[in-house]
């Protein structure tokens, strides 16, 4: 078998034709849709991230502001600068690019971020919101992965979905999603005993450890869905995922590849957040 691929870019481009035409509409309201991004340090890979963010922005008619700042700034100028963020109604959307330096409190900064702002989705109200079934920001990634499944017209309702990785921004919030929609849901993580028996039972299986090859071919059901979150780099120096794409290619039915899979979908999924803030202020204002 050699497995479909799920093209996350050409999904993306449809996504972003779609959040152009609902940003004109906005403004034929008098409302410019605007989010706000900050950067602290001189990561590389944020570097590139955040200025992808900026243009995506602009090519779907959002205004979007990058501010960078130097990795001295301390927490509690980065705490006073989202406040002020937080109480200018220009602003509908604040995303502090991730990682921040050592010296800061990532989840302390995150919750400084009001809630109706978090386009990022990881706000412990947004994160519960989640949980509970209740509207909110969802978290890009494993969003831009659940309208990856939705674009095959997958049904979950009943489907084994193996989850591997826990973190609290893709991982654990996946599961919930797929929970959502009627999934049988398993997270395996670094203390799972034995993975390989889990993924093989599995319908679909999410990667999302940072790990090269953590999913190779002798441990996918034949048929199965692959969505590859990881973003690592090989010995050439190349994007890779967590999942040996060739040798998984020839087994399961769908796969993401990587790149042009999950990363140009989590950034999709952050102009609709955007979007959706904006559209949700206009509305709380009427
Ligand atoms: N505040 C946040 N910080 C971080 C997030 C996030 O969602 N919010 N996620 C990651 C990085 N990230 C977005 O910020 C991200 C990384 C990569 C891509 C992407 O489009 N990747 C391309 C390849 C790009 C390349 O060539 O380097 C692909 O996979 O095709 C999108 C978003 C950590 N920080």
């Amino acid at each position: 078998m050699t497995a479909s691929i799920i093209d996350g870019k050409a999904l993306a481009q449809q996504i972003r034709a779609e959040v152009l035409g609902r940003t004109q509409a906005l403004k034929a309201r008098g409302i410019q849709p605007a989010l706000s991004i900050i950067m602290v340090g001189d990561d590389p890979a944020s570097a590139v991230y955040t200025k992808h963010k900026v243009n995506d922005s602009t090519e779907t008619g959002l205004a979007a502001t990058l501010e960078r700042y130097p990795a001295t700034l301390t927490q509690d100028e980065l705490l006073a600068r989202i406040e002020a963020l937080n109480n200018d109604p220009a602003v509908h959307g604040i995303l502090v690019q991730l990682p921040l330096p050592r010296h800061m409190d990532s989840q302390r900064v995150i919750e400084t971020i009001a809630p109706a702002k978090d386009v990022d989705g990881f706000h412990v109200a947004n994160a519960g919101a989640l949980m509970v079934g209740r509207p909110g920001f969802w978290p890009c990634t494993p969003h831009g992965c659940m309208k990856m499944l939705e674009s095959i017209g997958y049904d979950l309702r009943g489907k084994h979905a193996v989850v591997i990785g826990r973190s609290n921004i893709v991982g654990k919030p996946m599961a919930m999603m797929l929970l959502g929609r009627n999934a049988t849901v398993t997270i395996c993580h670094s203390a799972t005993r034995d993975l390989k028996a889990m993924t093989l039972q599995a319908d679909v299986v999410v990667a999302a450890v940072g790990k090269r090859n953590v999913l190779t071919a002798d441990m996918v059901k034949p048929g199965a869905v692959v969505i590859d979150v990881g973003m690592n780099t090989n010995e050439a120096g190349k994007l890779c995922g967590d999942v040996d794409f060739a040798g998984v290619s020839e087994v399961a039915g769908w796969i993401t590849p990587v790149p042009g899979g999950v990363g140009p979908m989590t950034r999709a999924m952050l102009l609709v957040n955007t979007l959706e803030a904006a559209e949700r202020a206009a509305n709380r204002a009427h």
